[in-house]
């Protein structure tokens, strides 16, 4: 479906590790990297060699998998499950707030509690989960991509946050996956590329990614996206999401919020582009997610090296914030364009729609 010349994340063919492209060496090396135990796999995902919310729930599931292989190496079968179950803590907790990670880390964790024949049938049940998940997300990403096009106008100006594109998933993405459907379809897309800082995924990853689809763009530091909008440059804003409560108040990359309160104040519709995955039915409101924050360095280092401030000055650095649902014009998910509140029932009922609509 989509076709990239680069994966972000995959099993490799002897099951033994997970194959990763380095984000943190965009743009400029392509460099992918193994990693043989879920110990590592939880290491990358907190140093973000991959991140946004769908691969890290993805690459989690590999490590999973890979573990399972890996611990059947090992003497001691009797501690066989309880050490996968160790496994799956440590990939849940590599980052806080996005849900994808519990999500797919649920998902493994239920095949453990089943009675297999022997661990190495186990093992293969894991493998065959992670990678229907990958594949699910490339088809769920695919729909919403479609979906997400009905709101693009034909010429369009759209501004875009940190990364959601195939990097951010297994393939398409989301936000991005809708541009790039929009553009695909013959649309004139022009989008506005926040460089999203501190980690700077948005000129770092979008711009690169934008590039090899021959997406028209334009780069912006972040604080340009409010006189872009006074200067009627902006015909709508599509971000992603790393968790949604209940009521739609939305985790996403820090900036999210500010750019909601300045699309409000210039009546510029603002949409979350998300999976169904990101969807927390447990939680009521944005006050219950955890913002993760990360170190000093991210902001007193912009290239990794150099201070941009004294060493000694305090920093605060949250990775995300939350934006109110009441400054949402609406959820952008492969079951439809919906509007909260989100009650495990509704989406249940919708998620078996959509999956009579795959299979037929
Ligand atoms: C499809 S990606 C959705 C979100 O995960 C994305 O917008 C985001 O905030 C990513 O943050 P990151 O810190 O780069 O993992």
């Amino acid at each position: 479906m989509g076709s990239n010349v680069f994966f972000s994340v995959k099993l490799a063919e002897d099951h033994r590790s997970v194959v990763m492209l380095d984000q943190r060496r965009l743009p400029a090396h392509k460099e992918y990297r193994n990693f043989y135990s879920a110990s590592e796999v939880a290491e990358a995902i907190r140093k973000m060699v991959v991140r946004g919310a769908p691969v890290i729930g993805v690459a989690a599931g590999f490590g999973i998998a890979v573990e399972a292989q890996r611990l059947l190496n090992c003497e001691d079968k009797e501690s066989y499950r309880k050490d996968l179950k160790l496994a799956c803590d440590l990939l849940e907790q590599s980052r806080p707030t996005a849900v994808n990670l519990s999500w797919v880390v649920k998902r493994m964790r239920k095949l453990l509690s089943v009675e297999y024949d022997s661990e190495e049938a186990l093992a293969s049940a894991l493998i065959e989960e992670a990678s229907l998940i990958a594949s699910e997300d490339v088809a769920i990403n695919y729909r919403i991509a479609k979906l997400g096009n009905q709101l693009i106008p034909q010429k369009a100006n759209i501004l875009h946050l940190c990364n959601t594109g195939a990097l951010a998933t297994v393939d398409w993405g989301t936000a991005l996956g809708v541009i790039r459907m929009g553009h695909v379809s013959g649309k004139e897309i022009h989008v506005w590329v926040c460089e999203t800082r501190p980690r700077l995924q948005g000129a770092r990853l979008t711009t690169w990614e934008l590039q090899q689809q021959s997406i028209p763009m334009t780069l912006i530091v972040d604080s340009a996206a409010g006189y872009l909008m006074q200067m009627k440059k902006v015909d709508l804003c599509l971000v992603g999401a790393d968790r949604v409560a209940s009521n739609g108040d939305t985790a996403n990359k820090i900036g999210t919020y500010t750019m909601a309160c300045l699309a409000r104040l210039h009546d510029i519709p603002f949409y979350i582009v998300t999976p169904l995955s990101s969807i927390d039915t447990d939680i009521l409101s944005g006050e219950e997610i955890q913002i993760e924050e990360r170190v000093s360095d991210e902001i007193l280092r912009p290239s990794g090296e150099s201070l941009i401030a004294s060493e000694t000055t305090s920093v605060y650095n949250p990775a995300f914030d939350i934006t109110p649902a009441s400054f949402i014009s609406g959820f952008v998910t492969e079951v439809g364009i919906l509007q909260p509140p989100f009650t495990l029932q509704v989406l249940d009922k919708l998620k078996k729609e959509y999956q009579s609509h795959i299979v037929n």
